[in-house]
């Protein structure tokens, strides 16, 4: 029996890098979690032991952070090209280089009226995702670029109905007009770059809070009859206004919340007290594609999401 060695990759995993630019009073915050993986031909360093190939993952680290002040941060995206883009060069071995972001929000705190210069505060769990593979070299270089978001939590307390189902000997769920539907939404989207004209300049930032609002509507507004016919409707507003985004996937799992039964007290309960239920919970999972999409290829590599 001989064994060979499959797919790898390596890197540094969660480098918590904050920049602070304070070039005004009115500082601004980026505070990245940032994580770099390198893909290519180390075998050796894997079955012999030849280190030769390798730059270390604690000067993957070092560059990292001197790249939030060579380099800056004007975006997640922005700077995980750029950070892509350095390893290919520094590392003549990686074939791909793939830069995971993730970035947690702070909002300036209001003061009297007015928010504050330098102090702010973390805007709840939702966290802003990005991920960026580089591969190949000169010409034939491509850059895949996902953004996105997690932990978005969004809740309707009506204009939510779940009827006309499938039923079995093993089904009871009764079925309902009205109820109260919640999710935790993870959403990744693909940026097609090739209808960018100027990657360089394009706004990363001014797209991501477009695509946001865009869920957040499209979950307010649509009469849902599944939360599967909620992410459809919202993948459709948002590809229809952002021709730059070729596909978009949700995982959202349904957080489940109860009626109460209060009978036993004689109380009456109209759809006003719920027991909310931590699992298990309903995950729906969804693409929604152009269907001239770009193809994707090694965009969705290593990426932790479904398909
Ligand atoms: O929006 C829903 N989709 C389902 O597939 C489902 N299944 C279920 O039990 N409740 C719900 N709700």
């Amino acid at each position: 029996m001989t064994t060979f060695l499959g797919s790898n990759q390596y890197g540094k995993a969660e480098n918590r890098v904050v920049r602070i630019y304070r070039e005004t009073d009115r500082h601004e915050i980026r505070d990245l979690n940032v994580s770099t993986s390198l893909r290519g031909d180390f075998d050796e360093a894997h079955t012999t032991g030849d280190q030769a190939k390798i730059l270390p993952t604690d000067t993957q680290k070092n560059t990292a952070f001197a790249y939030a002040k060579e380099h800056g941060v004007t975006s997640p995206e922005d700077y995980a090209i750029a950070l892509g883009t350095h390893f290919l060069d520094a590392a003549p071995a990686a074939t791909a280089a793939q830069i995971r972001v993730e970035e947690y929000v702070w909002d300036r705190i209001t003061v009297d009226g007015s928010e504050h210069d330098h102090s702010f505060v973390r805007r709840g769990t939702e966290t802003r995702t990005s991920v960026v593979t580089v591969e190949g070299r000169g010409d034939d270089q491509k850059v895949a670029v996902l953004a996105g978001l997690t932990d978005l939590v969004v809740l309707k307390s009506t204009g939510s109905e779940f009827k006309g189902y499938l039923k079995d000997g093993y089904t009871t769920l009764q079925e309902t007009d009205d109820r109260v539907m919640a999710t935790s939404l993870t959403a990744r989207w693909r940026y097609d770059l090739d209808t960018i004209e100027d990657v360089d300049g394009f706004d990363w930032d001014g797209t991501y809070e477009s695509i946001r609002s865009i869920l957040l509507a499209a979950f307010a507004r649509t009469h849902s009859r599944a939360l599967q016919e909620t992410l459809f409707v919202m993948g459709d507003d948002a590809l229809k206004a952002h021709p730059e985004v070729a596909e978009i996937r949700f995982a959202a799992p349904n957080k489940h919340h109860f009626l109460y039964d209060l009978s036993p007290f004689g109380t009456e309960n109209n759809g006003e007290v719920f027991m909310a239920a931590d699992r298990p919970y309903g995950l729906i999972e969804a693409t929604v594609t152009r269907d001239d999409a770009s193809d994707p290829g090694s965009a969705w590599t290593a990426v932790p999401a479904f398909v």
